[in-house]
């Protein structure tokens, strides 16, 4: 069973799967340029929190390998690269995953201030491989805290076996490998603790049905496609059946209160989870943590363009074009944390406390407290 990579890597070249193309033609585009980067994420050609920094970590490291930076004093040298990382932060806002690493990386090249432009060159190539390195074990740490969340709390077993819902894409084809939520999926099918995982169509952009379907279907998972309006009478009709145990969900920006902003469409199965006695959870690596934000009011949320709700996949015309009806396509929601049993990290599973509020010292004590501070 071939490897599904959304992104392919060695130092100098970057290969970017164009997502938009799937599931009937796997394609890669080169990226060499910052610009080629922001446009691979801003299209969605490349999509999902993890994915969108590393293509635009690596993206830039090609670049850079390429010798684009003409400056000559370090300071010049470091003020380009801080101002290429700036642009690519604007390629979609509502991610953390992106800004952490533009902050990781800004403070990893001022290590190599005064040694010279290659080696500041050197320490940014190098910070970026780390931060695609790191990912793929991250998800793999999150697979085996959320496996081992369930069998605590849901009695997940290979003689109790449990079904989930997932809701967008957060498999291999939004990370380095292995995914967020898809990624438990994943580690409860290994362990035969998986008896079916549904997974919603996710529109407008339908990352459901084009890509978590494609990742379930091409590993033999047991699992059913529905469209985001079966998913109340699935849980009030076949809940027992096929003892539906959790709904598990990535995250683009959990903050400090545990509010979790995600796909459009997770706050409904949030509050139809808590209606029906069903698990929530959230998976993410820490990486999508921003602890510098109070509470969901505080995310952004990126709007996109009415064609990518008029048309399939941005594709398929499904309004006709001269009913100009206003269009309203947030391409995120926030669940708020009292939805939310827990938060699965690669650090551990984090659950509300007795006061009902999340704690994240627990697993970013460094982070936590210089907030606090
Ligand atoms: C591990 S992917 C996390 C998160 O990102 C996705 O958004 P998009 O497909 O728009 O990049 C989706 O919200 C996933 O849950």
């Amino acid at each position: 069973m071939s490897l599904l990579q959304a992104v392919k890597y060695q130092r100098g070249k970057l290969e970017v799967l164009d997502q938009l193309l799937l599931p009937h033609e796997f394609h890669y585009d080169t990226v060499s340029t910052r610009q080629e980067a922001f446009d691979s994420i801003a299209t969605m050609r490349v999509r999902g929190a993890p994915a969108i920094a590393i293509v635009a970590s690596l993206g830039l490291a090609v670049e850079l390998h390429n010798n684009s930076i003409a400056g000559t004093s370090d300071g010049e040298v470091i003020a380009q690269i801080d101002e290429a990382l700036d642009y690519l932060k604007e390629s979609r806002p509502t991610a953390v995953d992106l800004t952490n690493a533009i902050n990781q990386l800004k403070a990893t090249i001022r290590t190599a201030e005064g040694k010279g432009k290659d080696a500041i060159v050197q320490a940014f190539i190098e910070e970026a491989e780390r931060i695609f390195e790191k990912d793929l074990q991250s998800n793999l740490s999150i697979g085996e805290h959320g496996a081992q969340w369930l069998q605590a709390r849901a009695g997940a077993s290979p003689d109790h076996k449990i079904s989930v819902l997932t809701h967008c894409n957060t498999g291999a084809l939004a990370t380095s490998g292995h995914g967020t939520a898809l990624g438990i999926i994943r580690t409860l099918q290994s362990k035969g603790y998986l008896k079916h995982a549904f997974c919603t169509e996710t529109r407008p952009y339908n990352q459901g049905s084009r890509l978590t379907a494609f990742e379930l279907v091409h590993e033999g998972i047991p699992s059913t496609l529905i469209t985001d309006s079966m998913a109340a009478a699935l849980f009030r009709t076949k809940k027992a059946e096929n003892n539906i145990a959790a709904v598990i969900v990535g995250a683009d920006r959990v903050v400090r209160n545990g509010d979790t902003a995600n796909k459009i469409g997770t706050y409904q199965l949030a509050v139809l989870a808590k209606h029906h006695g069903i698990k929530f959870i959230v998976a993410a690596p820490t990486t999508s943590i921003d602890l510098e934000t109070e509470t969901g009011d505080g995310i952004k949320i990126e709007e996109r363009k009415r064609e990518e709700l008029t048309q399939i996949s941005g594709a398929v015309r499904v309004a006709t074009a001269d009913q100009r009806i206003d269009v309203w396509n947030p391409a995120f929601d926030v669940t708020p944390a009292e939805f939310i049993d827990v938060v699965v990290t690669e650090k551990g599973a984090v659950e509300k406390g007795p006061d009902g509020t999340f704690d994240f010292s627990q697993i970013l004590p460094e982070r936590w407290a210089k907030v606090v501070g």
